[in-house]
């Protein structure tokens, strides 16, 4: 029998019997992951990752950096020690900074951090670097990051709408200074620009002039992690103007740096806790963090639930009833399709506001929300920015997912409360969290 391709596999998706009481250790998170990797192949010495994300995203950033020139060592070890390195345990990646070469080929998959992170590092490649990626990436926005690097001094070919495929014609050096540009549908066409900004001769003036600005704590994660290597950075937030950011050229330093659990991944099973009254412990949660999926303990919370931070993590429980919510969640977009899984099931309807950019993501999840929990026998409206979510007893069936890692996770949250849920390839949970379906169903005890 030839097996079935992933892409059209179904997954029974666990039905929870009763209240789930378990701890899950949540992999590294991956906007730190593949931030620290571009700063440390930017470095001029060497730096370590610890506790990095193993997955498609990151191991795609990976190998585009080796792809470049860039030394990239992964090492195991229960002990002490990792090759050398000082202390610490478990997985950890060495980074050997060289000059970035050319000609290379990167692959970016569907890798948003990886199409928008990488042209800025390849224009200071000493050849050409073609860039391309699964179909859906010639449909994602990226004209923001050519058009500024035109303006910075870069050359780069591309059939002029202004997306991959692409490539950037490194000249060893760039120019670099102020530039303008429009980053309402994306946040990492401005990360993009301030994590390469130390290394270009004038450093980088990003002037945003977009009506809106989405994923905001994702710009504030990048000039956190740019300051913690020593790049100096002006932002609004540092008394300077609205909308621009500042980026002094200069040397950035290697650092050791263990990588938090990624909070957006934690999602599913907190929402796991919510619905079906139970209690999930996330350890290491981070007591400070610039990541959007600390939002969930006021979001969840709302919709329910409690929670407590300690020092060991997060635990939350589910108080046996869920709520629905009216949320703004720009700041926050990659959390909306597992707050939609939960509004589903909430006692009171729902409204999802200012996530209009989400069209934009691995698919068109506001439309893909709709049609498959709708498809459920869901009450599920798109709006201009978001979504209407009316609960209604849903039935089972299969929830499609478009390649889209959140809409398969949404789908086993919506699983475990609705018998008879079947998710469409949740392998392509691969991009950001490989082990979701034993983690699922570890969770589960099943
Ligand atoms: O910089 C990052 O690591 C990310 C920024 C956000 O992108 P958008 O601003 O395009 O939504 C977010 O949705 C994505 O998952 C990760
Ligand atoms: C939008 C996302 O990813 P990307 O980094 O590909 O933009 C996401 O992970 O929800």
């Amino acid at each position: 029998m030839p097996e079935t391709p992933a892409h059209t596999a179904l997954w029974p998706a666990p039905h929870a019997s009763g209240a789930v009481d378990a701890t899950v250790h949540v992999p590294g998170s991956k906007s730190v992951t593949n931030r620290a990797l571009v700063l440390a192949a930017l470095a001029s010495e060497p730096g370590w990752l610890r506790r990095p994300l193993r997955s498609r995203d990151t191991l795609l950033m990976a190998e585009a950096l080796r792809a470049m020139g860039v030394g990239i060592e992964e090492t195991v070890s229960s002990s002490s020690s990792v090759a050398g390195g000082p202390e610490g345990t478990g997985e950890a990646w060495r980074v050997l900074p060289t000059g970035f070469r050319g000609p290379a080929t990167v692959d970016v998959g569907n890798a948003g951090t990886v199409m928008r992170f990488l042209p800025p590092v390849a224009a200071l490649a000493d050849g050409p670097v073609r860039f391309d990626g699964d179909p859906r990436s010639y449909e994602r926005p990226l004209n923001g990051v050519i058009e500024a690097l035109r303006v910075l001094g870069a050359r780069i070919d591309d059939d002029g709408r202004g997306a991959l495929p692409l490539t950037v014609h490194g000249g060893g050096a760039l120019e670099g200074g102020p530039v303008e540009i429009d980053a309402s549908s994306s946040s990492q066409f401005v990360s993009a620009l301030l994590l390469s900004g130390p290394r270009f001769n004038q450093g980088v003036e990003v002037r945003h002039t977009g009506s809106t600005l989405p994923s905001l704590p994702h710009i504030r994660m990048t000039v956190d992690m740019l300051r913690a290597v020593g790049a100096q950075v002006d932002t609004p937030e540092s008394g300077g103007e609205p909308n621009v950011w500042r980026v002094t050229p200069g040397a950035l330093l290697g650092r050791d740096l263990t990588i938090e659990p990624d909070l957006s991944n934690a999602q599913p099973f907190l929402a796991a806790a919510l619905v079906t009254g139970g209690r999930v412990v996330v350890p290491d949660w981070p007591a400070r963090t610039t990541q959007p999926g600390d939002r969930l303990r006021e979001i969840f919370t709302e919709m329910g639930g409690s929670c407590e931070l300690t020092e060991y993590g997060l635990a939350f429980t589910g108080s046996g009833s869920v709520h629905g919510i009216d949320v703004d969640l720009s700041d926050v977009g990659e959390l909306t399709p597992g707050i939609a899984a939960v509004a589903a099931l909430a006692d009171s309807p729902s409204t999802l506001r200012g996530v209009a950019h989400l069209r934009l993501h691995e698919t068109d999840r506001l439309a893909a929300l709709t049609k498959e929990i709708n498809e459920l026998g869901g009450d599920v409206t798109e709006t201009a920015d978001g979504l209407h979510i009316r609960p209604r007893p849903l039935h089972g069936g299969t929830f499609h997912t478009y390649d889209d890692h959140r809409m398969a996770t949404a789908g086993a949250v919506i699983g475990l409360a609705v018998e008879g849920v079947r998710i469409e390839n949740v392998a392509t949970t691969a991009k950001t969290l490989p082990d979701f379906p034993e983690l699922w169903t570890g969770m589960l005890g099943v």
